[in-house]
């Protein structure tokens, strides 16, 4: 919690000192007035003095409606500064979140990221909402009325202390038994994001294989479990409210039946004991508003650390792209040395000492079964993960060494699955290079034998895409993202299995593409299917993560003509 308000609220000072400057005067105001009721009572009511009945009557709503004016004041503040803290965590998580190693992205996945995201953000701002209201105005109020309580009755005031203990002790029990279930409410709510999600993204196919009922049975588990941890919790907490009204109440009771007896002999007066209880009800009432803000914190805790596990991710890189890096990279062989790499947890390899070459300004493919490592090998080469062992050197740099933002600055990536965002179908374009000119964007949907298609869309390339891209076919998507992968004018293009979805017409045709595109880049491709790709310069094929043969279509073909058709 603490890292939390260091990063997110110390820059808001300035105006957290104007709030506590206005809950200071609005806790002024509600100590005089009491003040003032007893003047009006012992002096105004019990002497029938009229004239000052009116004067204090006036000084008594002049103090009230500047205390309200002071309370919209600070309400006003409060609600800006907490907003604003808000918008700047969810932003913050946001941009870490787009920038977390692939590693550490899959280790939270993406339900929990989403909670801390939205829910665990709301818990702490409400949390600091509280804290703004409660952190002045509850000394304020308990010290101010403390004084004069005192002062007007020393005897009196001791009745007010003794229940102090009591509200303390409660809620500290009450915080202590609730902290856990807290943790287990909000990782419960992790799962019950994940159940959603996979149900959105397979709703196809479950209600294909009429699955509903399963599902709806998964999710009404997970959510029972949510309901019951979640009862145990607001349990806990509906004990707090009654008990302190509880304790209250007492208190005053005792107030009134020892202050009857003290008027009875002399040495107190009724407007006295009128200001007392108000006081004696401001006293408690700060105590009870520091407690329930104390018993806030272990929830706000949880959600603030689970924010702050993410956002502590210090090797993120945040260094604008030092855009020489493509001239770097440039016209240069990509070495894999001996490179290893394990999934987290897994006992086999996904790709097991690796040797070879890209070669540059060539078509290099890389071609193996299911399962063989391809996909992994293109997320290495992106720095999606690191080699468990071994290195991988680009021309004479090391790709370690290399910033993850500089690198892929100098690739064009066309992943398995077609990833399109909410736009149109120029802003998913130019997602490749954001600068590119209107020329070069449509040489772009040209070279991804986009032009024709987007002739017949009423909107051309303005059409804008539903969720998921849902108005396009598999290929169209595909060669969007071809599109956006050849704007970037890279020097390296990656294409990861990526010709699966386009027709025999589009791959032919860019083949050719490819071919032009090799006087300025370097071409990686990924296939499982040796046939598709034997225009390649150079074909690497791998088998159950190893490389076991490499060449041209004709030098791999006339070793054994059906040994790669097999695949890994
Ligand atoms: N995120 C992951 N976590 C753990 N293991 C993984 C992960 N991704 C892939 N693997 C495993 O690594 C191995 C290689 O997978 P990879 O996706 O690289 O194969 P591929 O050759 O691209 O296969 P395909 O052609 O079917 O896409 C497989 O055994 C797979 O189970």
């Amino acid at each position: 919690m603490k890292e939390f308000l260091q990063k997110f609220v110390s820059p808001y000072e300035k105006p957290i000192f104007i709030i506590l400057i206005f809950i200071l005067l609005q806790a002024v105001t509600q100590l005089a007035l009491p003040l003032i009721m007893a003047v009006i009572v012992d002096e105004g009511i019990v002497n029938n003095n009229i004239s000052q009945i009116l004067l204090m009557g006036s000084v008594m709503l002049a103090v009230a409606g500047l205390g309200v004016g002071f309370a919209i004041l600070s309400n006003y503040y409060i609600s800006k500064v907490t907003q604003r803290v808000g918008r700047d965590a969810r932003e913050e998580m946001f941009h870490t979140i787009a920038r977390l190693p692939r590693l550490k992205f899959e280790f939270f996945g993406e339900s929990t990221l989403t909670t801390r995201t939205t829910n665990d953000s709301m818990q702490v701002i409400q949390f600091i909402n509280t804290l703004l209201r409660v952190v002045a105005m509850a000394p304020i109020m308990f010290i101010g009325a403390m004084i004069l309580a005192i002062w007007m009755n020393p005897t009196l005031s001791l009745v007010i202390l003794t229940p102090l203990p009591l509200i303390v002790l409660s809620v500290w029990f009450i915080a202590k038994k609730a902290t856990p279930l807290f943790h287990q409410v909000r990782d419960q709510l992790d799962h019950i994001h994940l159940a959603i999600r996979e149900t959105l993204d397979g709703m196809k196919i479950i209600q294909l294989y009429q699955k509903t009922k399963q599902e709806k049975q998964r999710f009404k588990d997970i959510n029972s479990n949510y309901y019951g941890l979640s009862l145990s919790v607001n349990r806990l907490m509906t004990f707090l409210t009654p008990t302190m009204m509880l304790i209250l109440n007492f208190s005053i009771l005792a107030i009134i039946w020892v202050g009857s007896s003290l008027i009875s002999s002399g040495n107190l007066q009724v407007g006295q004991l009128m200001a007392f209880i108000q006081y004696a009800m401001q006293i408690m009432f700060s105590v009870v508003m520091a407690s329930v803000a104390l018993a806030a914190f272990p929830r706000a805790t949880v959600s603030a650390s689970r924010m702050m596990e993410v956002l502590d991710e210090s090797n993120i890189s945040k260094e604008p792209i030092n855009e020489t890096i493509r001239k770097q990279v440039s016209h240069k062989s990509i070495y894999f040395n001996d490179v290893s790499f394990y999934y987290p947890g897994a006992e086999k390899p996904a790709l097991f000492n690796v040797n070879l070459t890209i070669k540059p300004n060539k078509i290099n493919a890389i071609v193996g079964g299911t399962g063989s490592g391809k996909s992994t090998l293109i997320q290495v080469l992106l720095k999606f993960y690191n080699p468990s062992d071994g290195s991988i050197d680009i021309g004479s740099s090391s790709l370690r060494e290399l910033n993850d933002s500089d690198w892929r600055y100098a690739v064009g990536y066309v992943p398995q699955k077609s990833q399109l965002f909410t736009g149109t179908i120029e802003d998913n374009v130019r997602f490749g290079d954001m600068k590119a000119t209107n020329q070069e964007l449509f040489n772009a949907l040209d070279e991804a034998k986009l032009s024709h298609l987007i002739e017949e869309l009423p909107n051309k390339h303005q059409t804008v895409l539903k969720p998921k891209a849902s108005n396009m076919s598999g290929g169209q998507k595909q060669r969007i993202t071809v599109a956006r992968a050849f704007i970037s004018n890279a020097p390296i293009l990656m294409f990861d299995d990526s010709m699966s979805a386009l027709d025999y017409q589009t791959s032919n045709y860019l083949r050719e593409v490819f071919q032009k595109k090799t006087k300025e880049s370097t071409i990686i491709m990924t296939n499982q299917d040796i046939n598709t790709v034997k225009y390649a310069d150079h074909i690497i094929i791998l088998e159950k993560g190893k490389v076991v043969a490499t060449g041209t279509y004709e030098e791999l073909t006339a070793k054994d003509n059906n040994f790669y058709v097999k695949g890994g």
